[in-house]
């Protein structure tokens, strides 16, 4: 999330592709995704991807208010308009649903898309809390429908990069269940520390934002600080336990965080010991957002710079140190220390791209197995219901942790957080 290092040709093709200028020809089969709400995201993290991914077309949008709906869908080409969230989940000729709404309201969308028949791609954080998570997981599994938290950053090509640098668990293995596979440490050799930090500049979303609002599970944590745990997870692997959050109270607010930060550790497993922080704020005072992940390991440090936006430009700087004994030029000087930096970028196509790909490419293999009937398919398909429902039950259950330590209590789905009284602090 930092401007380019070099603003260069490539750089200029990156942006048009993020654009969705340039489109891919359509093939048979099309996933047809409806969107629920007319917002920014989903034209960036939908509509403008879809125009490059084959197997991927936006045909409906829905908002509250119909005239909104229209608008947007003329404005983005989009075939139909519905002025209600049931209107477009009681259309047949929709496959999938992007769920591009407020925290507080993913469970209620997610759960009521599920039940429509549709797979669903939903916003990140998934749900209010841990508990919502499960029974929206329980739900799609019951149902065979992919259910996923759009994580778009993991998808990228730099991720897989730092994974490979690391001897990562591959994506779904890293997944929170039990026994599931811990990072080696790679080229870093035994992990010693792992920071992760998402940093949003304070001009960028103003008080009364839907990040700010206890009824729609607000939060930084819920926010930028679910990246950082997530990413965390994604590179190492395992069950991190939270150790210790500090919130920073949102202004007037007793409950919503506008800053999160705290440690992580891991009890069990191969990385027994190893300590992990994070950083995750909505007011913070730089001009540009930050995404960082920093891990030291016991033969040296893997920087990566804009993890989160990588499309935008990215640098990953690898210092390593090699002990004198493995070097045959080192003899007596200690160890030798070499740098290198890198830039990934893969295709050249955002992460938002490589999340639809892979997105409509596993609602294929779901649709197909349970029409073939194939054994080999219908076990890749449970595996990829299963290892969506095991990260993000994983993640919500991290997210939840974090809140208990800060002194604050897990998200509350907006449904719930409506029955609840606000407590006025002048009359405690
Ligand atoms: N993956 C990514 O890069 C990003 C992900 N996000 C995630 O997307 C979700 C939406 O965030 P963002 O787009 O900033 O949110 P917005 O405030 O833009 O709201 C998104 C949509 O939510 C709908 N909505 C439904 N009920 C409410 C309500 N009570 N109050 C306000 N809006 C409502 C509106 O749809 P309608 O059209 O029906 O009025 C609106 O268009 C969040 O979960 C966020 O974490 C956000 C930004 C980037
Ligand atoms: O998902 C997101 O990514 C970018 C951030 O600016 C934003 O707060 C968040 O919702």
């Amino acid at each position: 999330m930092s401007p380019p290092a070099l603003l260069d040709i490539g750089q200029l093709q990156r942006v048009a592709n993020f654009l969705g200028i340039g489109g891919n020809p359509k093939s048979q089969p099309t996933v047809r995704v409806g969107m629920l709400g007319a917002s920014q995201v989903a034209t960036y993290a939908m509509i403008w991807p879809a125009r490059r991914v084959p197997q991927a077309e936006v045909v409906a949008v829905a908002a509250r208010d119909g005239n909104r709906a229209r608008d947007y869908a003329k404005e983005h080409g989009i075939p139909r308009s519905y002025g209600s969230y049931e209107a477009l989940l009681a259309d047949p000729d929709i496959d999938a649903v992007y769920v591009g709404l407020p925290n507080g309201l993913h469970g209620q969308w997610t759960r009521a898309a599920l039940k429509a028949g549709k797979h669903v791609l939903c916003e990140k954080p998934f749900t209010a809390n841990a508990e919502e998570a499960r029974e929206v997981q329980d739900l799609a599994r019951s149902r065979g429908l992919v259910c996923r938290e759009a994580f778009h950053y993991r998808e990228h090509p730099l991720m897989e990069h730092l994974r490979a640098l690391l001897g990562s668990p591959a994506l779904g293995v890293s997944s929170g269940s039990p026994g599931c596979q811990e990072a080696s440490g790679g080229v870093l050799g035994r992990l010693r520390s792992v920071d992760v930090a998402v940093l949003i500049p304070k001009w960028v979303f103003g008080g009364t934002n839907i990040r700010f609002q206890e009824s729609l599970a607000g939060g930084a944590a819920m926010d930028a600080g679910c990246y950082c745990l997530h990413a965390i997870r994604s590179l190492v692997g395992g069950q991190p336990v939270v150790e210790s959050a500090a919130a920073v109270m949102a202004a007037k607010s007793q409950v919503v965080d506008a800053a999160m930060s705290g440690t992580l550790q891991w009890l069990e497993g191969s990385n027994t010991g190893l300590r992990a922080s994070f950083r995750a704020s909505l007011q913070h005072d730089g001009p540009l957002p930050v995404s960082t992940i920093d891990v030291r390991g016991e033969r040296g440090h893997l920087h990566c710079s804009n993890f989160i936006m990588p499309v935008f430009g990215n640098v990953v700087r690898l210092t390593t140190t090699a002990a004198a004994s493995e070097t045959s030029n080192a003899k007596g000087s200690g160890n030798a220390v070499s740098t290198s930096v890198n830039r990934v970028y893969g295709s050249g196509e955002s992460t938002y791209y490589y999340q639809l790909s892979r997105f409509v490419r596993d609602v294929c293999r779901v649709k197909d197995a349970s029409k073939d009937g194939d054994e080999g398919a219908l076990v890749m398909a449970s595996t990829i219901l299963l290892d969506d429902a095991a990260d993000s039950i994983a993640s919500m259950h991290l997210v939840d942790e974090v809140y208990v330590a800060a002194g604050l209590t897990p998200r509350l789905p907006s449904a719930k957080a409506a029955t609840i009284q606000p407590v006025d602090p002048a009359i405690q």
